[in-house]
């Protein structure tokens, strides 16, 4: 799925406009009317199926078009029965949008509808029993217009951040910047429209200086924009949902990005499946060099993860002292040992006729040590094939920069932030690390993969792709030489790199979220994401799970 950035999906919106045709003011009805759908009916919404609830929502709604998406949703889940709803506008400046105005009139329409209704009924009540009853519906509209105005926030209470979208052009000022601080410091959920209000859509400078809205969850219209797939912004954002507002799709495809969100779709696209005539020489053979003393462990996962993700043959160079463990630990394997006992010396004979094998993996449990470090320069300097690098591997290209010469075409690199730090330096915020990245990869002709939350993967042709597969329990030891297995097993089975790293990544986060739902985030460890793969590759090919 491409990843349009603010201004393209400003065009595909006046385009929508122009060309279904549909009125602006419509076009925010439609939009506010499938935020409404979320709030009323999605699961994880904190208002689900609660039309009477004892919770106050309180709306924020700036003067722009996201201050009018506020007031529509105001208008229409009152027009619903949902029982208590204050609006409050902040007025920033002196000049509503248009469309904000005109949904400031359509709602006090309401209210004043809903007045009458109470009087009404509370005049029968008296005829009747003399007594008026209470009516069940509140919705009121407030101005804020300094502190003084801010109402007090309930920890019950639901808030909307409907006060600035993909309009800000600057940091937020003054008491609106104040408002952002208190509803922040409240303790009630709070849902931001389209955006967090505070947030830019891509580059946000000195962030831990500004006002920005801390939501639970964001409805954000049409999709991702690219600032959300920050992990940074994640204290921003919350969960992030895709609400549809059916801006023309045609249009949106056309436009040229280079940033892409994988699918379960383009996944699936991607695997290839394995013909019944099959041999196991139709799927590869991979070399892994991994692995020192205490820290076989890495080997060993790496080493699972290759076979089981499909690899057709896989020899394994270990340290003498890695011989009987993997042996016992993964029998489906060939070992090689190295000369030293403990480390990485050499790459043996059996290993150095490296054209047999048609991809290679290294790095995972490696160590520093200077025999080791040697054996790394020569394995780099020994192909061409492109290969995967991780941990020390990268921590060895670190401290020896020179080698970059050497390193193949099209290699993947699988650097965590500390890692990638180390080997491209640092950068001031998320936008500008992701600009870094795409230089790096390009100037280095290399793929590389920084792991987070969500996996940022960038190609040496200046795309980015972004897995949000995944979750917190995969934090935990081995993980990354999971994925070095996995990436090491499609390369060698033929996939191109590019395929590669967004199958295994996607592959890695699938089957790491079917571990977590089983075993939880905190019980499961690397070697259940290995355990699940199988899980993740059926729902792959055959939509199970
Ligand atoms: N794009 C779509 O598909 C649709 C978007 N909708 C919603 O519209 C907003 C964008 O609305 P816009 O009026 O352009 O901007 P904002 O509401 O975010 O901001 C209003 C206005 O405020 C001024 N401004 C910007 N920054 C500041 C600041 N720091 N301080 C004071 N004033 C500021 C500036 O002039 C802005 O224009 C989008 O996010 C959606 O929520 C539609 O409703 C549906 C279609
Ligand atoms: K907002």
């Amino acid at each position: 799925m491409k990843i349009l950035t603010a201004e393209q999906i400003r065009q595909a919106d006046q385009y929508t406009i122009q060309n279904e045709p549909i009125s602006s003011i419509d076009l925010m009805e439609r939009a506010a009317s499938q935020c409404v759908d979320w709030l009323l009916y999605d699961e994880d919404s904190p208002l689900g199926y609660c039309f009477s609830f004892d919770k106050t929502l309180k709306i924020f709604s700036g003067m722009g078009n996201n201050g009018g998406d506020g007031l529509v949703i105001a208008r229409l889940l009152a027009e619903k029965g949902l029982s208590n709803i204050q609006v409050f506008i902040i007025n920033y400046s002196d000049k509503y949008s248009p469309d904000c105005e005109e949904n400031i009139k359509r709602l006090e329409k309401v209210i004043q509808k809903l007045e009458k209704k109470k009087n009404k009924s509370n005049k029968k009540a008296t005829l009747a029993t003399r007594e008026p009853i209470p009516t069940q519906q509140h919705l009121s509209l407030h101005y804020i217009k300094s502190v003084s105005d801010f109402p007090e926030i309930q920890a019950s209470d639901v808030v909307i951040d409907a006060i600035f979208g993909s309009g800000l052009n600057k940091p937020i000022k003054d008491f609106t910047a104040q408002l952002i601080a208190y509803l922040n410091h409240s303790k009630a959920q709070i849902i931001a429209i389209d955006i967090p209000s505070g947030l830019f859509a891509e580059n946000n400078e000195d962030i831990e200086h500004r006002a920005i809205i801390k939501a639970n969850h964001t409805l954000t219209f049409e999709g991702y924009k690219l600032a959300f797939l920050y992990d940074q912004n994640y204290v921003f954002t919350g969960k992030v949902h895709i609400v549809h507002i059916g801006l023309d799709k045609n249009f949106m495809g056309q436009q040229a990005s280079d940033l892409f969100l994988l699918t379960k779709q383009d996944i699936y696209k991607k695997l290839k499946v394995r013909p019944k005539t099959a041999h196991k020489g139709n799927f590869g053979h991979a070399l892994l060099v991994v692995g020192s003393e205490g820290k076989m462990g890495a080997a060993v996962l790496s080493a699972k993860a290759c076979m089981r993700t499909g690899v057709g043959l896989l020899t394994v160079h270990v340290p003498k002292c890695g011989y009987n463990i993997m042996q016992t630990a993964i029998p489906e394997a060939m070992v090689v040992v190295d000369k030293k006992k403990k480390s990485i010396s050499k790459i043996c004979r059996e290993s150095t006729d490296l054209e047999k094998y048609t991809a290679i993996g290294v790095g995972c449990g490696l160590g520093k040590g200077e025999k080791t470090v040697q054996a790394f320069h020569d394995l780099l300097k020994s192909t061409s094939m492109p290969m995967v690098i991780d941990a020390d591997g990268l921590n060895i290209l670190a401290e020896n920069l020179s080698w970059w010469d050497f390193v193949p075409k099209h290699s993947i690199l699988t650097p965590h932030p500390k890692e990638f730090e180390r080997l491209f330096g640092r950068a001031n915020n998320p936008y500008l690390r992701h600009q870094l990245q795409i230089a790096m990869s390009i100037q280095r002709q290399v793929f590389i993969i920084l792991k987070g939350a969500t996996t940022c993967i960038t190609t040496p042709e200046g795309k980015t792709y972004f897995n949000t597969q995944g979750n917190a329990g995969m934090a935990t030891g081995g993980s990354g030489d999971v994925l070095t297995g996995i990436l090491t097993s499609l390369l060698a089975q033929g996939y191109t790199p590019e395929e590669a790293c967004c199958i295994g990544t996607y592959l890695h986060g699938t089957s790491g979220n079917m571990a977590a739902k089983r075993l939880s985030q905190e019980a499961m460890i690397a070697g259940d994401i290995i355990k699940y793969l199988s899980k993740a590759f059926r729902s792959l090919h055959y939509g199970e799970g």
